[in-house]
């Protein structure tokens, strides 16, 4: 293994100091070091984080792999910083058997660009009816954690009540796609004066709201751990409020897109904009913000949803929901809340914390000696132009074409091993 020697780089955005990292982890830390047959990285001027985590990808292998692979997706996560991912169980077949999330476990080993940790579904196909094998995906070799139906609500209290029982055995978690259907169907945006002066249907703020009031209950009277995807209303983080208040063991995620974009982006019919949960109103970016500073919602995931041409250029009501966010996320948290929340606040909501949910041990720690390199090297004051032919995920379907974002990934390690150097993939 290459011993790599980083000069005067800024951990989390304190004093330069130099890193030696050698055999996958920080051999050393400090002033003027040196290191006999180190490759020397010039990195003045550059913040060095923990590796990100996300708790909120979507890789589509098996089934979509026009859309994405476990190694396309996996090296776009570590283009955007990322040193492990999870992989959500919507895949075709789902991710309902201990064999299918051991094959997404093993594509993603074989790929090597981040730690793939694959997310097994809640019900057998997603539909809600049954419950998965949860304890065999979770006695496999992927050591499933979090459970997640995600893209569909598991909407039945009885069998969301099931779930949250079984998982605490293992101190597992279930991660929930919060719509109640019934309220949402044929939901094509945001409901409110947006999609009434374009004649569209409304997916209202309650149909997520009524879910995660029902599923905090839920989990403080089970006494398990409950995780929230994609938050999206201002009236969800009240919830959450009052919940974490009384000592629910709920955590919440919130996407870069819900804290940037709003349902206006709707009236351009641009199909690109269309997500579930859907781009809320200015008010609700603002509270998710709030929530973010404040701690109500943990950390920041991507829900990155590759989709294909044909699956996003077509009509909005027959397009997919769903934007891929590996390769921008950090520079959207960046431009959002780095006046906020500072390099160590970024690192704790895209990196410690959802590490901790997930629980990676190997990820999230604080860079210094001793603890395994899965380390970002970020340049600040970079900006760049997000030209969707560029990215390394193999869909296009990116919000931000055109736009110029501020901070860029210069170098990702992942025990030690670059997957990104000089901006570029290293495989
Ligand atoms: N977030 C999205 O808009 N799409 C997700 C699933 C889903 O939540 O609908 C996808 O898998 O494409």
């Amino acid at each position: 293994m290459t011993t790599y020697l980083i000069k005067g780089v800024s951990v989390l955005g304190g004093p330069a100091t130099d890193l030696v990292i050698r055999d996958g982890v920080v051999a050393q830390m400090g002033n003027d070091l040196s290191a006999v047959d180190a490759r020397e990285i010039d990195a003045g001027g550059l913040v060095a984080l923990p590796g990100l985590v996300d708790l909120h990808t979507h890789l589509r292998e098996p089934g979509r792999e026009d859309a994405e692979t476990v190694e396309t997706g996996s090296r776009a996560a570590a283009m955007g910083g990322y040193t492990a991912v999870c992989a959500m169980a919507n895949t075709s077949p789902v991710a309902d058997t201990a064999g299918v999330v051991e094959q997404v476990w093993r594509l993603g080993r074989e790929a090597g660009l981040v730690d793939v940790q694959p997310v097994g579904a809640v019900t057998v196909g997603l539909e809600g009816t049954q419950l998965a094998e949860l304890g065999a995906m979770a006695d496999s070799a992927a050591q499933v954690r979090i459970f997640s139906d995600d893209g569909h609500c598991v909407s039945d209290p009885r069998l969301m009540r099931r779930a949250l029982e079984y998982v605490k055995a293992f101190d597992g978690v279930v991660a929930q796609h919060a719509e109640e259907p019934r309220l949402t169907v044929g939901a094509q945006m945001h409901e409110g004066e947006v999609a009434a002066g374009l004649g569209m249907t409304g997916w209202p703020a309650v149909a997520e709201e009524s879910i995660i009031a029902r599923d905090v209950l839920l989990a403080e009277h089970v006494g398990a751990r409950l995780h929230v995807c994609h938050v999206s209303t201002a009236g969800s983080v009240e919830i959450l409020r009052w919940a974490k208040r009384r000592g629910v063991r709920v955590t919440a995620e919130v996407t870069p897109h819900h804290l940037l974009l709003t349902d206006e982006r709707a009236t351009s019919y641009d199909p690109v904009f269309k997500v579930n949960p859907p781009l809320r109103t200015a008010s609700d970016v603002a509270a998710l913000r709030t929530a973010l500073i404040e701690g109500v919602v943990d950390i920041i995931a991507t829900d990155h949803a590759p989709h294909t041409l044909e699956d996003k250029e077509c009509e909005w009501a027959y397009a997919r929901p769903g934007m891929v966010g590996l390769e921008t996320a950090l520079s959207i948290v960046v431009d959002v809340a780095l006046d906020t929340l500072g390099w160590d606040g970024i690192a704790e909501r895209m990196s410690r914390t959802p590490a901790r949910i997930a629980g990676l041990t190997d990820h999230g720690l604080d860079i210094g000696v001793g603890v395994p390199a899965n380390i970002t090297l970020v340049d600040p004051a970079a900006r760049w132009r997000v030209e969707p032919a560029d990215l390394a995920s193999r869909s296009r379907n990116t919000p931000y074409a055109g736009l110029t974002l501020p901070a860029r990934v210069v170098a990702t390690f992942l025990r030690g091993e670059p997957t990104v150097l000089d901006g570029k993939a290293v495989k």
